[in-house]
């Protein structure tokens, strides 16, 4: 269905599995030399790209340091280091030196790999000057940062973390070549100190480290370098169908929006309750059910507190709200579900969004249901007093859990989250038994056989009140409907979250950061199917 292009884009591996990638190709009959002068290539390429629209980045929003505009030729600091990603930016620096620009080398570590002594020794035939001192290159426009890759092993030390340091309080324009130096190619930890890069421009393939969280502030926008690795040598090292993937616009895309069969009814396009709000928290339970409208599903039943009811008919006339009586807290005492309706004749229930710990009985009795069933919020936090692990493996249906990091430490109190998220979000599905929606800046996704789906593309525009709501909401609806079509409910988890994420963006873009109320990103729903470019 994906070309071997749009497949290589949605892959992420670690250091090792890269060099086993590299191996194959290496033993395959490419010289390591022309490969790199090919990447490196690829690589000025992109640079002189980025120096050529200092203008639209100048403009861009985010908090990266402004591209100089000062008259060309720029000058350019290079920083080297002693394997094969400092022989990359040797390369680059030669090529740079060769279009004009003014070339500065820092190249602090005596020992080079042979291939970047040679490219080394090459640059300085060319005049090009080379120092041992960081500030040497103070005065550079642009910076280019070829320390180390994949291949760091150990926390940098003094000469360069020093010179490290000096370079991120400079507050210049940097592109990391690979991954920025210092973060650690397979978790985003920080290895001692960290380049922080405006730009990074991973090769080949996006490298796990930066898909993690703790990676944010060092990595700039990060973009892929393809160098045309073929899609059977990374089969042949992550195996047939690799296990932790990103979710790409095409690869969200080729789910949605839904298909729609000619011939179907509502019942067939997926039948979802919701269980949501409390008299304290009625806002919630809205921006649930309009986003759960905006799923495209079928039927929606929202079940909320009886003196929330007239409300949600006023803002959701399509949905059959089921009038519940409350605590006197205003929560959900008991599900009222109509007559001859069960929990078991729903494709999917979600249960959370301001429902408050108050409503404890009811989240017991949907547990108990044996249907998919999708828990946030206090839903989560019910849960987590129940205990987690003995409470789900009682559950016969799936159960998707979509925590924050407070929310996942309640839950999973033996795992540790600071580190590194896709592992943890791992593990948490694998003892769970659950789908775990694990969200954040980089919202990850597992699913208890071990796959593993990253949301790459976020919005800091939706850390606000409300926002998890309107997940809980287009989640449920898609899920009702992966059910009712016999779809993978956990790929159609990652779909949604992808798809929240793109509104959020959307919204950002049109409204800048500060406009995007959830209320607003529930209207960004469809304009974010609709606006991508197919
Ligand atoms: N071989 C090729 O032609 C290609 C190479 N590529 C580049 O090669 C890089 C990987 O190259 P390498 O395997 O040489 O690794 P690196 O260039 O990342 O660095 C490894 C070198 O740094 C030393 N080192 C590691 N940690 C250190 C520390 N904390 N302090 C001081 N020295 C330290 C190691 O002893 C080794 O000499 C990739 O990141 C990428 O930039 C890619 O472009 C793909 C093609
Ligand atoms: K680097």
């Amino acid at each position: 269905m994906f070309n071997n292009r749009e497949l290589i884009s949605q892959v992420a591996v670690t250091a090792a599995q890269m060099r086993d990638i590299e191996a194959r190709i290496f033993a395959a009959g490419i010289p390591v030399a022309a490969l790199m002068e090919k990447v490196a290539g690829l690589i000025t390429r992109r640079v002189e790209e980025i120096l050529g629209q200092g203008d639209k980045v100048n403009n861009y929003s985010s908090p990266s340091p402004p591209l100089p505009l000062s008259p060309s030729p720029l000058r350019i600091g290079i920083l080297a280091g002693p394997g094969h990603n400092g022989g990359d930016a040797l390369v680059v620096a030669r090529e740079l030196y060769f279009r004009g620009y003014e070339v500065r080398v820092y190249c602090p570590i005596p020992k080079l790999k042979e291939l970047t002594s040679q490219h080394l020794q090459y640059v300085r035939s060319l005049d090009i000057a080379c120092y041992e001192s960081i500030q040497n290159l103070q005065d550079c426009d642009f910076l280019i940062d070829g320390l180390f890759g994949f291949g760091l092993e150990r926390d940098i030390t003094e000469p360069i973390a020093g010179a490290i340091h000096q370079l991120n309080q400079w507050n210049k324009p940097v592109i990391s070549i690979d991954v920025p130096s210092g973060l650690h190619t397979d978790t985003g930890e920080i290895l001692g100190v960290g380049v922080r890069a405006t730009y990074t421009l991973c090769l080949g393939l996006w490298k796990l480290g930066l898909l993690e969280d703790q990676a944010l502030e060092y990595i700039g926008e990060a973009e892929l370098i393809d160098f045309d690795i073929q899609y059977a040598d990374v089969q042949a090292v992550l195996g047939e169908y690799p296990k932790v993937k990103r979710i790409t616009t095409a690869s969200a895309l080729s789910t949605l929006p839904l298909p729609r069969q000619q011939v179907t009814h509502k019942y067939k396009e997926g039948n979802l309750l919701l269980v949501c709000g409390s008299r304290r928290y009625a806002g919630a339970a809205i921006l649930t059910g309009l986003a759960a409208r905006s799923s495209g599903v079928g039927l929606l039943s929202i079940a909320v507190p009886q003196s929330l009811a007239d409300t949600m008919i006023s803002h959701l006339p399509e949905a059959l709200i089921i009038r519940c009586p409350e605590t006197e807290s205003g929560a959900i005492s008991q599900l009222n579900l109509p007559a001859n309706t069960d929990l078991n004749k729903f494709d999917a229930i979600a249960c959370g969004p301001g429902i408050t710990l108050d409503a404890d009985s009811v989240v017991r009795e949907i547990l108990d249901s044996s249907k998919p069933l999708l828990l946030d919020a206090d839903g989560l936090n019910v849960l987590a007093s129940m205990g987690t692990l003995p409470t789900l493996q009682k559950r016969q249906a799936l159960t998707i859990l979509t925590p924050h990091a407070g929310e996942f430490k309640r839950l999973f109190p033996d795992i540790d989250v600071n580190q590194n998220k896709i592992l943890a979000a791992q593990e948490a599905a694998k003892q769970s038994g659950a789908v775990v929606l694990f969200k954040g800046s980089k919202t990850a996704i597992a699913n208890p056989q071990g796959w593993v789906w990253i949301i790459p593309q976020s919005t800091p525009a939706l850390a606000r009140g409300g926002s998890g709501d309107v997940l809980t909401g287009l989640l449920g609806g898609l899920i009702a409907q992966a059910v009712s079509r016999n779809l993978s409910v956990e790929k159609m988890v990652a779909t949604a979250a992808w798809w929240h994420g793109r509104a959020g963006i959307l919204a950002a873009q049109e409204r800048t950061q500060l406009g995007v109320d959830a209320l607003t990103l529930t209207r960004y729903l469809m304009p974010a199917l609709t606006s991508v470019n197919r």
